[in-house]
């Protein structure tokens, strides 16, 4: 792993070259067992798998955007919606059921609408830190809180 850049890079023990693209012959058993590799796990053809997901947001004060479908004006602390949103991970306990329940109700993204659900993304779509954290999920797994520009997030891998 790449301590500047925070992203897996390849060693070539032939050449001892260091490169950042994984070397493409890799079966997807290999890819799978290469360190860091969950976060860019290459589809056919070494193209970055899209990855799915739903999610709960909890804006706060210092969101990019502090207003919502719910609140025009979003005025709680970073600490407060962390705690909000701890709650709510009590409550969902990993059941899948109760979190599109909860996100359809209390996200303060437009995608409540959709029980959360973002659809299909692949690298570079959405903010880093929600990029990173979904894809080191397994699918049907939930994320520890998330924070991004947008707020704090609970985030369900759902493809
Ligand atoms: O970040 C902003 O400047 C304002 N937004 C707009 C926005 C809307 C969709 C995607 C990204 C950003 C949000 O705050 C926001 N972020 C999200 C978001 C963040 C991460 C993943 C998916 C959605 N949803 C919303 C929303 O209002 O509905």
């Amino acid at each position: 792993m790449s301590n500047s850049r925070k992203v897996p890079y390849y060693y070539d023990t032939q050449s001892g070259q260091s490169v950042w693209d994984p070397p493409e012959e890799l079966t997807q058993e290999q890819l799978h067992a290469l360190p860091g590799a969950k976060q860019y796990l290459l589809g056919e053809g070494g193209k970055p798998a899209q990855v799915r997901a739903s999610h709960l947001l909890v804006k706060h004060s210092g969101s990019r955007r502090p207003s919502s479908w719910k609140e025009p004006k979003i005025t709680r602390s970073k600490e407060e919606a962390i705690e909000i949103l701890q709650g709510y991970a009590a409550e969902i306990s990993g059941s899948t059921e109760k979190f599109k329940e909860l996100a359809s109700v209390h996200s303060d993204c437009s995608s409540h609408a959709n029980n959360g659900d973002l659809g299909w993304f692949g690298p570079g779509q959405m903010q880093k830190p929600f990029q990173e954290a979904t894809y080191a999920l397994e699918v049907g797994q939930i994320s520890d809180i998330v924070s991004t520009d947008s707020g704090v997030h609970l985030i369900l891998r759902t493809g």
